[in-house]
C-alpha cells in the first residue's frame, strides 16, 4: 500500500515492564492429570530418558522371552483343547508386538472381567485418547503393556491365571543361595534381647538391628528381573551381599537418607494401638524374601503387631509379586528342595524361618492383599480419588512402606522434578491430604526420577550426571525417604 511503513515498531510504554516469566512447574495442583504430571513427563521419544530405551528395546525384549515362555509351555502340553486355547494366548501376544514395536495407538482394555477394566477404560478415554505407546507418559504406557500383556491370558478359558514371569521368578531366587542363607543362619532363632541390659541398652541393640535389617529390605530391591537379562550368577551375588561392613559402606549410597528418621518413627509403633505397618511389595524371589526378614524382626521385636503386605493380582513389570509367588516362597522355603548343595544346618535355618512366617499368616499377624489399584496405570496421586477404600484402608496403618523403583516413580507421578524437590511435595496427596498415612519409599534407583536429596540436590544431580552417567539406572544410588502425612485426621473425599 503505498505510504505504509516498510517495517513497523511499535512503542510499548504502557504496557508494564519486562519481567522474568516464573518457569509453569510444579503445574498447579488443577491443571495436574495423568497426561501432564506436575513436572514435565517422561515419554517414550525422550532420548535422555530411560523411558525411550525401556519402551523401544526393553519392552519388547520382555515381551520376546515371554513369548518363549509361554511357546515352551505349549510344548509341554498333551491335550488338544488347552493347546488350542494357549496357541490363542500366543498370536494375542504376537498382536501386542506388533502394536508395541509398530507404536500403535493405545486402545482400550477388553472387558476380561478383572475389576480394574473400568478404571483403565476411563483414564485412556479421558487422558490419552489417539496417544500411543512412545508419546504417551512412559508411566502409563509402561504399564499398559503389562495390562494388555494380562489380556492376552485374561480371555482364555484355561489360562487365565498364567504367568509368563513365573519360571524366572523361581529361578532367580533360586540361584540366591549365598544371600537367602546369611540371613537364615542369622534370623532363623527367634530374635531375644540379652537379660539384664538396661532400657537404654535394649534400645540401642533394637535401633543397630533395625537399620541393618532396612537395609537389607532396601538393597534386596537392587536384584530386578527385568533389568538383569544378561547377569551372571557372580553378578547376582555381588548385589546381594548382605555382611555388617558392606552395608555400613553402602550407606553413603543412599542419597536422600531418613533411615534414622524411620527409626524415630518405629519405635514409637509398639506403644500405638494396632502397631500396623504395611508393605507395597515390589518384587518377588529374593527381594521379597529380604520383606519377609525384615517384617519378622518387626513383629518379634514387638515394634509392629501386624503387618499387611500388598501384592499384585497378575504378572506386572516381569519380578512383581503376585499371590502365587507369595504362596511360592513361603512354602518352598518349607518344604522346596531348592538348595540341594547346602548343609542340612542352613536348610534347617531356611524351614525354620518359613514355619514361623507361615505361623503368623495363620494367626493374622501377616496379612497378604491384592487390591486392583496396583495393576493400573494411575500414580499414586490419584489414589485418594481413583481407591478411596484403599486409601482409607492405609489411613489406618501406622506406617506404609513402598519397596522399589516402580512404587516410587508412583510416589512422585513419574516426572522431572528438581532433585532437591521435598518428599512430601513430590508425593502431593499421599503428603498432603488429611489422613494421609506414614509413608516411606525403600528404593534403589533405576530410572529418571531423582527427589529429596535436600538443599544441595540439584548440584549432588548435576555432579553425578556429569561424573557417572547412567547412575540413575545401575541400581547403585538409592534413597530412604519418610512423609510424615497427617495421620490421624479424619480422611474427606470431595
Ligand atoms: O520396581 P523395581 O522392580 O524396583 O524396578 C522396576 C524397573 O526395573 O522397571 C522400570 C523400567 O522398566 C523402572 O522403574 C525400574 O527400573
Amino acid at each position: 500500500m503505498s505510504g505504509a511503513p516498510s517495517r513497523v515498531t511499535l512503542h510499548l510504554g504502557h504496557l508494564p515492564s519486562k519481567k522474568d516469566i516464573k518457569v509453569p512447574w510444579p503445574r498447579t495442583p488443577s491443571r495436574v492429570d495423568p497426561n501432564n504430571p506436575p513436572w514435565p513427563a517422561y515419554r517414550g521419544y525422550h532420548e535422555y530418558s530411560f523411558a525411550h530405551a525401556t519402551m523401544g528395546v526393553r519392552l519388547p525384549t520382555i515381551l520376546g522371552k515371554a513369548i518363549d515362555d509361554a511357546s515352551r509351555t505349549l510344548n509341554e502340553q498333551s491335550a488338544e483343547d488347552k493347546i488350542v486355547d494357549l496357541v490363542q494366548c500366543i498370536e494375542r501376544m504376537d498382536n501386542l508386538m506388533s502394536d508395541l514395536s509398530g507404536n500403535a495407538k493405545l486402545r482400550p482394555i477388553i472387558d476380561d472381567g478383572e475389576g480394574d477394566v473400568a478404571l483403565w477404560n476411563k483414564e485412556i478415554a479421558k487422558y490419552f485418547q489417539g496417544k500411543d505407546f512412545m508419546n504417551a507418559p512412559w508411566l502409563f504406557a509402561e504399564a499398559y503393556k503389562y495390562r494388555r500383556l494380562h489380556e492376552c491370558f485374561s480371555v482364555s478359558k484355561y489360562w487365565s491365571d498364567y504367568d509368563v514371569f513365573y519360571r524366572q521368578k523361581c529361578d532367580t531366587f533360586s540361584r540366591s543361595s549365598d544371600a537367602v542363607f546369611e540371613l537364615s543362619m542369622r534370623f532363623a532363632e527367634p530374635f531375644q534381647q540379652t537379660k539384664n541390659v538396661s532400657d537404654e541398652e535394649k534400645t540401642e541393640t533394637e535401633r543397630l538391628m533395625f537399620l541393618e535389617l532396612t537395609q537389607v529390605c532396601l538393597w534386596g530391591n537392587s536384584t530386578d528381573l527385568s533389568l538383569l537379562i544378561n547377569m551372571t550368577e557372580e553378578q547376582i551375588k555381588l548385589l546381594q551381599s548382605t555382611g555388617g561392613d558392606h552395608l555400613a559402606a553402602t550407606e553413603k549410597n543412599i542419597l536422600g537418607n531418613h533411615l534414622n528418621k524411620l527409626w524415630d518413627t518405629v519405635k514409637t509403633l509398639r506403644e500405638k494401638t494396632g502397631g500396623r505397618v504395611d508393605f507395597v511389595l515390589d518384587n518377588a524371589g529374593f527381594e521379597l524374601y529380604c520383606d519377609c526378614v525384615y517384617a519378622d524382626f518387626l513383629i518379634q521385636s514387638g515394634l509392629a503387631k501386624q503387618i499387611r503386605f500388598h501384592g499384585k493380582r497378575y504378572p506386572w513389570f516381569v519380578s512383581d509379586v503376585t499371590k502365587k509367588d507369595w504362596e511360592w516362597l513361603l512354602n518352598t522355603i518349607v518344604y522346596g528342595h531348592l538348595f540341594p548343595e547346602t548343609s542340612e544346618a542352613e536348610r534347617e535355618s531356611l524351614r525354620s524361618l518359613g514355619a514361623r512366617w507361615k505361623q503368623y499368616e495363620n494367626d493374622g499377624r501377616w496379612v497378604y492383599e491384592q487390591h486392583p489399584f496396583w495393576c493400573t496405570g494411575y500414580t499414586f496421586w490419584d489414589l485418594h480419588s481413583e481407591a478411596p477404600d484403599l486409601f482409607l484402608h492405609l489411613s489406618r496403618s501406622d506406617l506404609v512402606i513402598f519397596k522399589g523403583d516402580l512404587n516410587h516413580r508412583k510416589l512422585t507421578y513419574d516426572c522431572a522434578a528438581p532433585a532437591s524437590t521435598p518428599f512430601e511435595i513430590a508425593i502431593g496427596p499421599m503428603a498432603s491430604a488429611a489422613g494421609a498415612p506414614k509413608v516411606c519409599s525403600l528404593r534403589t534407583i533405576k530410572s529418571d526420577v531423582v527427589v529429596g536429596l535436600g538443599d544441595t540436590g540439584d548440584e549432588i544431580a548435576e555432579k553425578l550426571d556429569k561424573e557417572e552417567p547412567g547412575w540413575k539406572i545401575s541400581g547403585k544410588y538409592a534413597i530412604v525417604l519418610l512423609s510424615h502425612g497427617r495421620p490421624g485426621e479424619n480422611v474427606r473425599f470431595a
